[in-house]
């Protein structure tokens, strides 16, 4: 049995979005970030890691730009049609790998994934369940009313933010996704279809550096850890 630091694994990326909240004239995949796209960051920083052998990336069918990005040509690249969900471009993704056991998912808006968190991920690989990169809730969190007005304030002890990766045994996660998408469930990330179908997921503490890159202030941000990543070597900021 292959010990799970010495496996290599696929990664989906879903990178078919518009990004509407980013409110840019380009998706925001495909904004300047330390002189690339920030869809090239995210990318080259998978594939970088010793244990990410082969990605593929769900973009949006009318996506006019990829193609002339030099990466385009990696023969570690799987090109696949994305969907009008998160989920759907996910479950494009999925089909296209067969002959793996296990597979993360990871946002093309994370472009700030330090690799030794990706390692705590991976050591999930052949165990009893799969898992997500996630970081503890450091806020008051507020349940609030239609009007923007507080119904609660939530006990924060045991909450967290859902990073990605997120990874799980692959025909575990494509049946999960399927059935969820069958019954019109609402699906934001991977977990969200294992926890819809009773599956547990394992909750691995990342460092909150690992932004999705949603809202301009995302961008500046996404810059700051990208450099320290990149000046520490990919593994921490
Ligand atoms: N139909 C979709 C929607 C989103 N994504 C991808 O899922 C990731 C996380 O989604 P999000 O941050 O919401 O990106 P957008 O959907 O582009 O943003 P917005 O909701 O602001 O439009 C992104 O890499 C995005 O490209 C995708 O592959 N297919
Ligand atoms: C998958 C995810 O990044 C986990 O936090 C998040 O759910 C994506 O949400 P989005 O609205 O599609 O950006």
């Amino acid at each position: 049995m292959t010990p799970p630091s010495a496996q290599h694994f696929t990664a989906v990326v879903p990178a078919a979005g518009v990004g509407k909240r980013m409110r840019a004239d380009i998706p925001k995949q495909y904004l300047p970030l330390l002189g690339k796209t920030m869809l090239e960051q995210t990318l080259e920083n998978l594939i970088a890691h010793p244990q990410i052998s082969r990605v593929v990336l769900a973009l949006h069918p009318e996506d006019p730009y990829f193609a002339d990005l030099p990466i385009a040509s990696q023969p570690w690249l799987t090109k696949v049609n994305g969907g009008e969900e998160r989920a759907d471009s996910v479950l494009a993704g999925l089909a296209a790998i067969q002959d793996e056991e296990w597979v993360l998912v990871h946002d093309a808006a994370r472009p700030c994934l330090p690799h030794q968190d990706l390692d705590k991920l991976l050591a999930l690989a052949g165990g009893a369940v799969g898992g997500i990169l996630a970081c503890p809730v450091r806020d008051t969190m507020k349940l609030a009313d239609e009007h923007n007005r507080v119904n609660t304030s939530l006990d924060r002890s045991r909450m967290w933010h859902a990073l990605t990766p997120q990874f799980f045994p692959l025909a575990l996660l494509k049946d999960s996704l399927q059935q969820a998408l069958n019954a019109n469930v609402a699906i934001t990330d991977e977990a969200s279809a294992i926890e819809w179908i009773g599956g547990t997921v394992q909750l691995v503490e990342g460092n909150a550096c690992n932004i999705k890159v949603t809202q301009p202030v995302d961008l500046m941000l996404a810059e700051f850890y990208l450099n320290k990543l990149l000046h520490n070597g990919r593994s921490s900021i």
